[in-house]
């Protein structure tokens, strides 16, 4: 097409290789424009299709002026080994790597279908199919319906507005968030702050507010510890009281299992990752089934977060309750030093990927969740 039609834009420069290219840009309305950039020195050719919901985000129309702007943000970008034009007007998505080769291969082989992964749920349609035995185009049509019977992404009626955002085609670029977001993957938006920063009670109202499911990694932990099932109960417990970080893979355990069997697809992750082993832990056990968003950071002062978790401690005590093991003077010492050291360092490298949503949390809860809220809709 671009070689039949008249450019709406021509122009010449150099991009990131320091090759010196043509760039033009052809008008393919209703489907957007195209850009084209030719690399003189060998005659290769790199396309970038732009969608007109792109421009319209970008706010950049078929004008000279506009199409100058377009032409003048583009430059050559790497990725999966292959060469993309790329622009840095906001509103413009990121080229995407689509799989091929091997690729195709490790992105089907790890796409989900409920709980197995794609080939073996095909492997098993093909089994049902053998021992129907069917023939000819029935053999077809038996295992259309078998797949639309049982195929457990479908919507359910009892889950409509999770399912709906499963089976909406999902943009990386349009979400951002830390690692590849694939249709139904887990979505997670990370909470955290220092002790008694707020944490979970801003968790409860966003759950409440915006369908969340609401995981405590400390909740978690405090549960297995009295689990007579656990065989890592004291090991939690001793980490606890001394306010340090439990060993990744029980946390991660954990957390998984939580998800998995809440049956939700929207998860606030609360208290995690407070430390680098905990990020590790999470790109190694999770970044094939789940997709961060964003992580949600509470700020406040360590005399705010002292007095609030002296307070809860001194409230549970008068009411009978079960005062928390770490919520005393000492132990609380030791968290804000766990925090400043661990904790601090991972929010911040949120912040480096433009990815971290601070809220101050010093306000009353309903003051604080009215700015959170806005970080949700
Ligand atoms: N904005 C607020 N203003 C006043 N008190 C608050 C506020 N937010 C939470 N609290 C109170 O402070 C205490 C600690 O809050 P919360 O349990 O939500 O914090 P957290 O960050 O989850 O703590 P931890 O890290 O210790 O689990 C609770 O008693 C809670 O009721
Ligand atoms: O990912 C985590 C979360 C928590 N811990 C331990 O639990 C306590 C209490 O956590 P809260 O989030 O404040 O309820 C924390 O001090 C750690 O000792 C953990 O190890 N890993």
């Amino acid at each position: 097409m671009a070689g039949r039609k008249q450019a709406i834009y021509n122009g010449a420069r150099s991009l990131a290789d320091n090759e010196h290219y043509i760039i033009q840009i052809f008008d393919v309305a209703p489907c957007g424009v195209l850009v084209k950039a030719y690399r003189q020195s060998n005659s290769i050719e790199i396309y970038m299709p732009i969608t007109e919901g792109e421009l319209d985000k970008a706010t950049l129309n078929r004008s000279e002026k506009s199409l100058s702007k377009l032409a003048d943000s583009l430059d050559l970008v790497e990725k999966g080994g292959q060469t993309f034009l790329e622009s840095s007007i906001p509103g413009i998505s990121k080229p995407k790597v689509v799989p091929s080769g091997d690729g195709v291969r490790q992105f089907i082989g790890r796409t989900k279908a409920g709980d197995e992964t794609l080939p073996e749920f095909l492997t098993k349609a093909l089994a049902e199919l053998c021992k129907e035995k069917p023939s000819g185009i029935e053999a077809v049509r038996w295992l259309g319906n078998w797949l639309l019977e049982n195929n457990p992404n479908q919507p359910r009626v009892e889950e409509p507005s999770d399912e709906q955002v499963v089976e909406e085609p999902v943009d990386d670029n349009d979400f951002g968030g830390y690692g590849t977001l694939l249709p139904n993957m887990f979505q997670v938006v990370f909470v955290l702050g220092g002790p008694g920063a707020g944490k979970g009670t801003q968790c409860a109202k966003i759950s409440e507010a915006f369908s969340y499911v609401h995981l405590s990694a400390g909740d978690l932990l405090r549960a297995a510890r009295q689990d007579p099932n656990s065989t890592h109960g004291e090991l939690i417990n001793s980490f606890i009281k001394e306010g340090k970080i439990v060993p990744v893979d029980i946390t991660i355990g954990l957390l998984k299992a939580a998800m998995e069997q809440s049956g939700k697809r929207h998860f606030l992750v609360d208290g995690f990752p407070r430390n680098l082993d905990n990020l590790d832990g999470w790109n190694k056990h999770m970044s094939d089934c789940a997709h961060v968003n964003f992580l949600l950071f509470l700020a406040t002062t360590e005399e705010v977060m002292q007095d609030r978790i002296l307070a809860r401690g001194a409230l549970a005590a008068k009411a009978g309750a079960i005062v928390r093991a770490d919520d005393n003077v000492e132990t609380i010492k030791k968290r804000f030093h766990t925090y400043l050291e661990s904790t601090m360092p991972i929010i911040n490298h949120f912040k480096s990927l433009g990815l971290c949503r601070e809220v101050d949390s010093s306000p009353p809860p309903d003051d604080v969740f009215a700015e959170v809220a806005k970080h949700f809709v």
